[in-house]
């Protein structure tokens, strides 16, 4: 018997899978690419059953949506879900489903990775032993310490507990910003304190590090009057969307020394124009999303996408189903 047709990206991230996870797909499903769907839509609409997505690549809207009669669920690749309308995509009566849990130590590493990298010029020093243009590594190049510093964590979800984990082995003070305080047990697991203000996080954070989901509430909520709070020796840390961080803020804030560094995961847009005025800075790591970029938990993302996609298909409860 034929295998049922999922849509999907196939370009690689960001926004689609490599080649070397379609095997796990296509146990299931015949994949058809955007592309080629894009080329002959009359020939693929009807057999479509689910669609395959990875952050925005491919737009889910009203358009898409009535072009596939057959459609039974959307499942994303990842936990984040802004770039979806899921009000709009259950009117049609088709399902939503992320990749909650799988992503949390990989992204939560990539935090840490940015705070070292920055903390400890980790890419000025490379740049230093491969392109030398100068002698000495300069006085300007001296690093700060991450051990005994202040960590302020914006979004303690699943994500930012697992941060919280990683700095108390770093011997951080930790303090965190969120919509509900976690039960005291939690907070004293990772040795994190609650500070209700975001406004006294910013005051005293050496580091802040930002981990909230994009929604019209966190939308830019970094910005001017944030980095007005920061210490001038403090470090802005994005592993959330790019949209939560005001750019144009933190131009600013770079510009006027309002801030020592910035090490973002996310900008807008992914990947950001190579003349855009962040990557001039030198005190500024830009990475191209990389949160979940490994090739352990994009096997998981894949395996688990297929078991929402074959759960859809058969009419069964989605283990990770996402309702309006
Ligand atoms: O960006 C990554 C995710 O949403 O999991």
């Amino acid at each position: 018997m034929d295998k049922p047709c999922i849509l999907a990206t196939t370009l690689g991230a960001p926004g689609g899978i490599y080649k070397c996870f379609e095997p796990c797909i296509e146990k299931h499903f015949t994949i058809i690419t955007f592309e080629r769907f894009v080329q002959r839509k009359e020939d693929f609409a009807a057999k479509i059953q689910a669609l395959f997505v990875w952050g925005g690549a491919i737009k889910v809207d009203q358009n898409l949506l009535q072009s596939l009669p057959n459609l039974k669920a959307v499942v994303n690749g990842g936990v984040g879900v802004d770039h979806l309308d899921i009000p709009l995509i259950n009117s049609f009566g088709i399902k939503v489903s992320n990749t909650p849990h799988v992503v949390d130590n990989a992204t939560a590493d990539i935090g840490m990775s940015l705070m070292l990298a920055s903390a400890r010029k980790i890419v000025e020093g490379h740049n230093f032993s491969k392109f030398r243009e100068f002698d000495d590594f300069p006085e300007s190049s001296l690093g700060t310490d991450v051990s005994g510093a202040t960590l302020g964590i914006i979004g303690m979800g699943r994500i930012g507990y697992k941060i919280a984990k990683r700095a108390q082995g770093f011997e951080m003070k930790i303090l965190y910003h969120n919509r509900n305080q976690r039960p005291e047990s939690e907070e004293k697991a990772v040795g994190a304190m609650y500070c209700a203000s975001m406004m006294e996080l910013l005051q005293r954070s050496d580091f802040v590090m930002v981990v909230v989901n994009l929604s019209p509430q966190t939308h830019k909520l970094i910005g001017a009057k944030e980095f007005a709070m920061m210490k001038p020796n403090s470090t802005l840390i994005n592993i959330s969307r790019g949209l939560v961080v005001d750019q144009d803020a933190l131009v600013d804030a770079l510009k006027k020394k309002m801030i020592r560094a910035a090490a973002l995961d996310v900008t807008y847009p992914e990947p950001l124009p190579r003349d855009h005025p962040l990557l001039s800075f030198p005190n500024v790591i830009v990475l191209p999303h990389l949160g979940t970029h490994t090739m352990e938990t994009s096997q998981i993302m894949v395996e688990r996408m297929v078991t929402n996609a074959l759960a859809a298909l058969t009419g069964g409860q989605l283990p990770d189903e996402i309702k309006a």
